[in-house]
């Protein structure tokens, strides 16, 4: 600071502080002032010595041996000594000046002396010889005046002069001291109006730091809003793509399916049609059987009676030796002929030839008999009886021998057309094979196939078909030839053989076969046939059994293209489905040892059915894990779930099921960490991941295991005494993540410090031996673990958090036996089950409330069902026959949160913003914040 007035009156002053001039100000001298003022210059103002620069007034100096009194001259020590000056100002820098105050000061002092001089000088003698006409020069003055220098001088001065002086040296110093405090005011002013113009300056020296940082930020976020979108829009193009390809493949399916139906259909009406056809014709046949066997029972009857007449008479009448002995053995060959057991259908042709030509011989013979003995009162009778017979057996041998020559004609029309089918469809064939070539140039000929069908291909399928038809047909000719019946009726698995498919007496068929109807080579073709007919039925049913594994494959793919699609909506952070996998367990050595059955089977990976009471029933799952899949099996897919949760989002693992399903095994694995399940693997997965990519992030992993007991929440990080006086609350942030408000949370670097953490935590809890002599888990367990990843490239934050829940078991108290404590519990554990299926419903079938507030389980897994989580249900259940009530809630259950829609989003921050939360972390703890962290 400095004050630098000018020479002339009035003078203006300019005030500088730190270098900026604040304003002018004019002191304005009083009246006396002036008055005084108006004094000649100083003739001195030239001096060299310098002092002339600072007091550029100045009085001519009276003789002070002159002067009254003995006040000592000041002017020798005031002269050398320069004005008070405050360094380290401009003022160094603009030249020493006296401030006015001082000038003004001096000068009065001046002006006053030299009133006093003038006076004492008008009335000494020295004054009147040095009169200013006589020769008064300044070299005379300053002669003068270094002599008075020398001399002792006493100024003797008037009272009243004195008084006036030091009155008006004490109005100066009053009025000097004013404008002191003047000035100090007005610098305070100034000081004050430039700190605060100052403040302002670097406030918005701050603000326009800080705003072109937020539009820098605010491009950023456009940008990367602008690729989100793109990605979105990428991801919904590939859906949609996805989506449509499954629809194709969904529409080929039913194609598939409906020509499935369409062929077992048409397969069922070819088969019934010959069956129908096959059973006309063994009625005809049977008819003709029936016909004959009635035909030569009445023969029988005939040649009985014939028999009973040629016995010969009486011995008294005809002793025995009258009759020839050939006689004898023809009737007795006669009657052996006629007295077989068995029906002569067998050989039928062979017998009738050889009965027609007994009886040929036997009529000759009766006629010669009859020649010999006329009078015989039994004669008429007897060659009657003897002609209706062997009319009867001519008639019987025409009709079989039309029938013969009716099969055979028929056989040979079949035989024909089927030569007929084979050329035609060679010439198919061959059409399909020119195709391409010919199919432009089209015929007229009608008679031509290619020309009836569309395609060669679709000719040569028709073909194909008739030649079937009529192979068949000719097969079923020969079979009734034959008159097998064994290989015509192929029944399907398990179906009884229709009731028209009546089955030849196998002796009836040997002697059928032996006949003389049936050519020589029929054996052997019926043979060929059948092998041909059941090489179709083998190609037919490997089509089937091609059809079905369609059928499952595509069932297959359509599922995992659904899973792929709802994979991709998972990571776009669009809305999301609850996976759900179902785990069955082997049967325990308990149920083995009771004979339980097996109700349970996986049909696919995806399908599982339940045999009930009334009848089978199907349930579809994300995955299913039949008793046969490993615990590498069942964690295979987690990989994508715990990357999620590095990358920024919450997952939630869950395991559902009745008790001893198999729950803890799934999430913790088998006793003595034999077979790790899914928390100690997700333990090493997680740090798996981080050593993977710690060139470019930096992880902070930290946990807090809680258990749900008898509905009260307790750590498990402190001891059991410390936990009971610890008070949980579960609140929801701003995103809507669950945070459990007083839990411990620890640190873990390595995975088996994680590890180490949750054994600590499992020694704390609470499980009891249920009546199975199973140790079960009497309450859920909560494990939450925190991973915040830095991105050592941008900056940005990330904090994920994957919450690992092993739900204690449903179960029914009276079928394991609980009581007092234990009862307790099982309620506890029922409530806060039954809990969550409330929740699940309402979720399920969306409505408007959801009772989250109902226990304290749901309320934990608030943000894991139909919040910001993206979240995988296992449903454990048991195999055994003894649990299917339970088995079926479960996987019902199941069923339903398979259709709650989750909306995980990312947790992430930008630099700025971690930084920020970072410090106010700091600041709440109380921690210093270093100045890296700003
Ligand atoms: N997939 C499996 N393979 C082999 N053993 C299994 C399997 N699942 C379960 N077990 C066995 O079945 C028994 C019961 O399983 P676990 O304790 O996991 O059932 P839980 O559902 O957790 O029962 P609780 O709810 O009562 O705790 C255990 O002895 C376990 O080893």
């Amino acid at each position: 600071m400095y004050l630098h007035s000018g020479a002339k009156e009035n003078a203006c002053m300019s005030l500088n502080f730190m270098g900026k001039k604040l304003r002018n100000h004019t002191v304005a001298p009083s009246k006396k002032q002036r008055a005084w003022e108006a004094t000649t210059l100083s003739p001195y103002a030239d001096d060299t010595d310098g002092r002339a620069n600072l007091v550029r007034t100045r009085t001519v100096m009276p003789a002070m041996e002159d002067l009254p009194g003995s006040v000592p001259d000041l002017r020798a020590d005031a002269w050398p000594r320069r004005p008070c000056a405050i360094h380290h100002t401009h003022l160094d820098q603009e030249g020493e000046t006296e401030a006015s105050w001082v000038i003004n000061g001096r000068k009065k002092w001046a002006m006053f002396k030299h009133w006093l001089s003038t006076k004492h000088l008008a009335d000494s003698p020295n004054h009147r010889d040095t009169g200013p006409g006589l020769g008064h020069t300044p070299g005379r003055h300053l002669r003068d005046r270094e002599n008075e220098a020398a001399m002792d001088v006493k100024i003797f001065i008037p009272y009243d002069s004195a008084k006036l002086c030091i009155t008006q040296m004490a109005d100066d110093m009053i009025a000097m001291k004013n404008k002191h405090l003047e000035m100090v005011q007005e610098l305070e002013e100034n000081f004050l109006i430039a700190s605060r113009e100052n403040q302002e300056k670097t406030v918005n020296k701050v603000r326009s730091h800080y705003q072109t940082k937020l539009n820098v930020l605010k491009k950023m976020l456009a940008a990367y809003q602008e690729k989100v979108e793109r990605k979105n829009a990428c991801w919904e193009e590939k859906v949609n793509k996805l989506q449509s390809q499954n629809e194709s493949l969904q529409q080929e399916h039913r194609a598939m399916q409906e020509r499935s139906r369409e062929d077992t259909a048409s397969w069922r009406r070819e088969k019934s049609k010959m069956m129908e056809m096959f059973s006309s014709r063994l009625d005809v046949l049977h008819s003709h059987q029936a016909c004959t066997l009635q035909e030569l029972q009445i023969a029988r009857l005939e040649v009985g009676k014939v028999q009973e007449m040629l016995k010969p008479p009486e011995p008294p009448e005809e002793p025995p030796q009258e009759e020839p002995p050939e006689q004898l053995m023809l009737t007795f060959s006669f009657l052996c002929v006629f007295n077989n057991e068995q029906p002569p259908l067998e050989g039928a042709q062979a017998r009738l030839e050889s009965l027609k030509e007994s009886l040929l011989k036997r009529e000759r013979e009766l006629s010669q008999y009859l020649e010999g003995h006329e009078d015989s009162p039994y004669a008429v009778t007897k060659t009657a009886l003897l002609k209706a017979v062997v009319q009867k057996a001519n008639y019987i041998y025409t009709e079989l021998a039309e029938a013969k020559l009716l099969v055979d004609q028929m056989a040979e029309e079949n035989r024909e057309e089927l030569a007929q089918v084979k050329d035609s469809m060679d010439e198919a064939d061959i059409a399909a094979q020119s195709q391409p070539e010919t199919s432009e140039q089209k015929t007229d000929d009608p008679q031509d196939l290619s020309q009836e069908l569309p395609e060669s291909g679709e000719l040569a399928l028709t073909v194909r078909q008739r030649l079937q038809k009529f192979e068949l047909t000719e097969l079923a000719w020969d079979l009734i030839i034959t008159g097998s019946t064994d290989c015509i009726a192929v029944p399907e698995k398990g179906q009884e053989p229709a009731n028209n498919e009546k089955e030849m007496d196998p002796v009836d068929l040997e002697n059928f076969k032996k006949s003389e109807f049936l050519p020589s080579d029929t054996e052997k073709s019926v043979g060929q046939q059948l092998l041909v007919l059941q090489s179709e039925l083998m190609q037919l049913k490997d089509e089937h059994r091609k059809t079905i594994e369609n059928y499952t494959t595509e069932r297959t793919m359509r599922k995992k293209f659904y899973n792929m699609v709802e994979n991709m909506k998972g990571k776009s952070g669009k809305q999301s489905k609850i996976r759900v996998f179902c785990r069955i367990r082997p049967m325990n050595r308990t149920e083995t040892a009771r004979g339980d059955a097996a109700i349970v089977s996986c049909l696919d990976e995806y399908s599982v059915t339940v045999e009930t009471a009334r009848g089978p029933r199907e349930f579809q799952f994300d995955r299913i894990f039949d008793k046969g899949c490993s615990q590498e099996d069942v964690f295979q897919d987690m990989n994508r779930l715990i990357q999620s949760a590095l990358d920024g989002f919450n997952v939630c693992i869950f395991a559902y099921g009745q008790t001893g399903s198999g729950k803890t095994y799934t999430m913790v694995g088998g006793k003595n960490l034999k077979n790790p399940g899914i928390i100690p693997r997700t333990f090493n997965k997680i740090f798996d991941i981080i050593h993977e990519n710690e060139a470019k992030f930096k992880y902070k992993v930290s946990a807090y295991m809680l258990e749900l007991y008898n509905d009260r929440l307790q750590d498990l990080f402190v001891s059991p005494a410390e936990a009971m006086r610890k008070r949980i609350e579960l609140k929801k942030d701003k995103k809507g993540l669950v945070v459990a408000q007083g839990a411990k949370t620890k640190e873990a670097a390595s995975a088996g410090a994680l590890f180490a953490l949750f054994e600590q935590g499992c020694a704390n809890r609470h499980i009891a031996a249920t009546k199975m002599n199973v140790e079960s888990s009497r309450s859920h367990l909560i494990i939450g673990i925190m991973v915040e990843s830095r991105n050592l490239t941008n900056g940005t934050v990330c904090y994920g958090k994957l919450s690992l829940v092993d739900l204690a078991g449903s179960e029914r108290a009276a079928k394991t036996g609980a009581k007092d404590s234990q009862l307790k519990e099982a309620n506890s554990i029922n409530k806060s089950l039954s809990a969550l299926g409330d929740v699940i419903s309402a979720l399920s079938l969306e409505q408007p409330h959801v009772p989250y507030r109902n226990s304290k389980l749901t309320q934990a897994m608030q943000d894991s069902l139909g919040g910001n989580a993206k979240t995988l249900m296992f449903v454990n259940i048991s195999p055994s026959d003894c649990n299917v009530e339970e088995t079926l809630t479960s996987l019902i259950y199941a069923t339903r949160v398979k259709a709650i829609t989750n909306n995980a989003q990312r947790n992430m921050d930008s630099k700025e913003i971690a930084q920020l939360k970072e410090i106010i972390v700091k600041l709440r703890s109380g921690q210093p914040v270093e100045e890296e962290d700003v």
